[in-house]
């Protein structure tokens, strides 16, 4: 999801609300790191971002996480838990590693 600052609510990124997939690729060569997600249903990209060394990563709920860079807000709204708690791993781990 994306915060739309304007209106003061998290919107779905892309073009519509649905369940997507995210990953976090790790750059070949370069030292960096992007998140990617994509509609499960017609893998629209719906989220793609480069992961900065800077990039603070908020757990505001236990399955909510969510982070800013200069642009906008994300925010990941998890099906469960678990998956939370795996993907703030990958991430935190990413940043890490910058
Ligand atoms: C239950 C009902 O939930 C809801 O209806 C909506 C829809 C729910 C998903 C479908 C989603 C789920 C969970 C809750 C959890 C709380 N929350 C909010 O949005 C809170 C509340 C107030 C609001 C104000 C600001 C806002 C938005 C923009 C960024 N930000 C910050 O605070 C940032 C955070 C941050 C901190 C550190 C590092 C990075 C970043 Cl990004 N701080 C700064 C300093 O940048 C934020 O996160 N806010 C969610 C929510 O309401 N909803």
């Amino acid at each position: 999801m994306i915060y739309d600052d304007a209106n003061k609510r998290w919107i779905p990124s892309g073009s519509s609300s649905g369940v997507s997939k995210v990953h976090i690729f790790q750059h070949n060569f370069q030292n960096s790191f992007r998140v990617v997600g994509r509609k499960l249903q017609d893998h629209e990209v719906v989220i793609n971002c480069i992961i900065a060394r800077s990039l603070k990563y908020n757990q505001a709920t236990p399955t909510f996480h969510q982070w800013r860079d200069s642009k906008q807000v994300y925010g990941l709204n998890f099906s469960s838990k678990e998956d939370a708690d795996a993907f703030a791993k990958a991430m935190n781990l990413a940043v890490e590693t910058i």
